[in-house]
């Protein structure tokens, strides 16, 4: 093989372990899920293809932005407790091109948003720029679940906005969504809360406990998702009522494990499936989103 040869293998190895790293400092799986959750959105209040597209495109680079920039932000707390799912702390990516990276999706964010319409994109950053106060400031704050409650909140409106100019939200949509982004914060912080205890994020599921969180995690992921149930005007029916029980049987099942095994992993793991039940009936909802009448 010639030198030229090796040396182009180890570039392409060294962009797709980039790639990799840049992949997973995104925090693809929230990322995915609120880009489709708009997406859901967008098509269930009737969006044209160009609408959906562009608001799809805006939230997937706000959620970047968010993503990357928390890696970056933390990147110094992540290596004091050697978190080895941080490819910055693996060394798969620098901090240097995370922020790179979050600043141009920033950029990108900003002009997807305001491309969607002034006022539309005006709500879409502001949801952006909360998701950002969390990462600056805000997580190691009591008021750490705040940011989490005002950007989900902002995303049905935004949707709406974007999609049907002069259309109000629901305001059950904007309480569903808000709840949802409450319990997605203090479950996700489950698993890490003993690194967050040692590197002094003290942000609210650390004030209260591993059991107090694993309490309140499910119980207000199904609050979300009695609001969802309840809150559209068409009756729900029995596909809906089900997810309705089946969050109720999870999230029953989350508070009583993390009452009695105070170390298990279980309840993350349950407080997310209810959050992917709330989810589910949330995309089934979404015509329902604007306001009638
Ligand atoms: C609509 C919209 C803009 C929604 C975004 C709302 C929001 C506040 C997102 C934060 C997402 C994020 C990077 C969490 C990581 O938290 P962490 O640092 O506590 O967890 P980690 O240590 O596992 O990275």
């Amino acid at each position: 093989m010639t030198c030229r040869a090796v040396r182009g293998g180890e570039r392409v190895r060294s962009w797709s372990r980039t790639a990799r790293g840049l992949r997973s400092a995104s925090h693809p799986g929230p990322t995915a899920v609120v880009t489709l959750l708009a997406a859901a959105f967008a098509l269930g209040v009737g969006a044209n293809a160009p609408q959906a597209v562009l608001v799809t495109l805006a939230v997937l680079a706000g959620q970047l932005s968010v993503g990357w920039s928390n890696d970056w932000i933390d990147a110094e707390r992540d290596a004091a407790v050697a978190r080895g799912d941080k490819p910055v702390v693996a060394g798969t990516v620098s901090v240097a091109l995370l922020r790179r990276a979050a600043l141009l999706a920033l950029a990108a964010c900003v002009v997807l948003s305001l491309a969607t319409g002034w006022a539309a994109g005006a709500v879409h950053l502001a949801a952006v720029a909360s998701a950002w106060s969390y990462n600056l400031v805000l997580k190691v704050t009591p008021l750490s679940w705040l940011p989490y409650a005002v950007s989900f909140g902002l995303l049905p409106i935004f949707v709406v906005m974007a999609c049907v100019p002069g259309a109000s939200t629901a305001p059950w949509a904007v309480l569903a969504t808000a709840l949802l982004g409450i319990g997605a914060h203090v479950a996700n912080t489950l698993p890490d809360l003993e690194y967050d205890r040692r590197t002094g994020v003290r942000g609210l599921p650390v004030r209260i406990g591993r059991p107090a969180s694993s309490l309140l995690a499910p119980l207000v992921l199904m609050l979300a998702t009695v609001v969802v149930v309840l809150g559209p005007d068409h009756p729900p029916g029995p596909a809906v009522w089900t997810g309705a029980a089946v969050t109720c049987v999870l999230a029953a099942a989350a508070g009583v494990v993390g009452r009695i095994r105070t170390r298990s992993r279980l309840p993350f793991a349950l407080s997310m499936a209810v959050a992917a039940v709330c989810v589910v009936l949330l995309v089934m909802a979404a015509p329902e989103l604007m306001l009638s009448g």
